[in-house]
């Protein structure tokens, strides 16, 4: 059997970008970056104010000065202060010519067409030059980069009306057993259980950058899995199977692809939870994910495969999606036998409390689990106070 890192490098060595697409900002968050983006414009377009109040010339502040106009933002320049003038100017809006200082409105009365300072005035000029953000030509975000809410805010900022992103990976998902009901319909369906598992690799999915093409229950036949698997591989890049990865007289999901040009990447990988873990990729590059039926196994290689196979096909970093760090255990870890364990357990001020529960057909203990805890096979105990090596979950 293979080792995760061995099956890790087969999976990051086989994943390449998809196609590179130009998509209109509005539709671009959530992609990664094909290309970097560059400004088109200064910002701020010229010397603005960054207070709501007078611009004045410095040192023209012994005397009242009479006001003269009133720059807003979005107000063409022109205006221009001389001695013993001021303007009324407004946050955003363009200094005149010839200011080169902003008053605060709260240390500043008003009588007519006259103002004079009340108060003490700061340092600050409360002025923001033109191009002191960025200038026309910077470069603000990089290829790879993800378009989340604040990258889409120097995306704007850069005056781009479309961008050149990655295209999602489109995933589908099929989970397969006789027993599984669509989640709520089990209490009316004797013997029947919910899929807890096909909506978990959804959310999953999309947090790393993929969008669902499709998820379907199918029983245990494979006639009827082949089928399912043909249909949603029409539509996808990456179909992940559920259950029926193991050796049971009903585990088909392999076999179900068998025939359909599809080379097997690895099959069985020395890990626990996950020992059954398998995938596969065809010439078109599209890929196959078989995860174990066991909920807390297939979250656990969903989070070890899936999400840096989808980081990779989106366009980032097989290795931002498995970026470990080091946490103190509270508790110790009994030593986990031949096979790599994957732990799960809570986060407690900033350290480790392995879970007492490390069955891989729990459900309610995923809820609380935010890091997998890492034991390589073969160790020791790993003991109260020592320092393990955890990956957010
Ligand atoms: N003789 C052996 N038996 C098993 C082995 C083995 O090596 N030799 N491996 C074990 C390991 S490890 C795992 S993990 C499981 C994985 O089995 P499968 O992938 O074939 O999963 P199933 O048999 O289909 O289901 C296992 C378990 O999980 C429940 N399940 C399945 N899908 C879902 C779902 N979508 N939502 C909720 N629960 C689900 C299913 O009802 C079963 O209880 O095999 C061991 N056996
Ligand atoms: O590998 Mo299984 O996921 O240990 O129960």
């Amino acid at each position: 059997m293979i080792t995760f890192d061995e099956a890790s490098a087969i999976l990051r060595g086989a994943a390449r970008p998809l196609e590179a697409v130009e998509i209109s900002l509005a539709e671009a968050s959530g992609h990664r970056l094909a290309g970097d983006v560059a400004a088109r414009i200064d910002a701020p377009r010229s010397d603005v104010s960054a207070m709501d109040g007078y611009a004045v010339r410095n040192g023209d502040l012994h005397a009242p000065l009479s006001v003269v106009g009133t720059s807003y933002a979005g107000s063409p320049p022109g205006l221009s202060v001389e001695e013993g003038e001021a303007v009324r100017i407004f946050t955003g809006a363009p200094v005149p010519q010839g200011a080169d200082w902003v008053i605060v409105q709260e240390i500043v009365e008003r009588e007519g067409d006259i103002m004079r300072l009340t108060g003490e005035f700061s340092e600050a000029r409360h002025i923001r030059p033109r191009g002191s953000d960025f200038s026309e030509g910077d470069i603000l975000l990089e290829r790879g980069a993800m378009l989340g809410p604040r990258q889409m805010v120097a995306a704007a900022a850069a005056g781009q009306a479309s961008l050149s992103v990655w295209g999602k990976p489109r995933v589908a998902i099929l989970a397969t057993g006789d027993e599984l009901v669509a989640p709520g319909k089990s209490p009316d369906i004797e013997g029947s259980i919910p899929d807890s598992i096909s909506l978990a690799l959804a959310a999953l999915s999309r947090n790393y950058g993929a969008e669902i093409a499709g998820h379907e229950i199918c029983a245990d036949d494979p006639a009827k899995i082949a089928q399912a698997a043909g249909s949603l591989l029409s539509s996808c890049d990456v179909l992940v199977m559920v259950g029926g990865a193991s050796v049971g007289e009903r585990d088909f999901a392999s076999s179900s692809i068998a025939g359909g040009g599809f080379e097997t990447l690895f099959a069985k990988v020395a890990m626990r939870p996950g020992k059954p873990v398998w995938c596969a990729k065809d010439a078109k590059g599209r890929f196959v994910l078989g995860l174990p039926g066991n909920p807390t196994s297939a979250m656990v290689t969903a989070r070890l495969f899936l999400a840096p196979l989808l980081t990779a096909l989106a366009g980032g970093e097989y290795d931002d999606a498995l970026v470990w760090k080091e946490l103190e255990l509270l508790s110790s870890m009994p030593a986990p036998g031949p096979r790599e364990h994957f732990g799960r357990g809570r986060l407690v001020d900033r350290k480790a409390e392995p879970f007492a529960n490390q069955q891989s057909g729990a459900q309610a203990a995923l809820a609380a689990a935010d890091v997998l805890l890492r034991q390589p096979g073969g160790s020791v105990e790993a003991g109260k106070g020592e320092t393990i090596a955890a990956l957010d979950f």
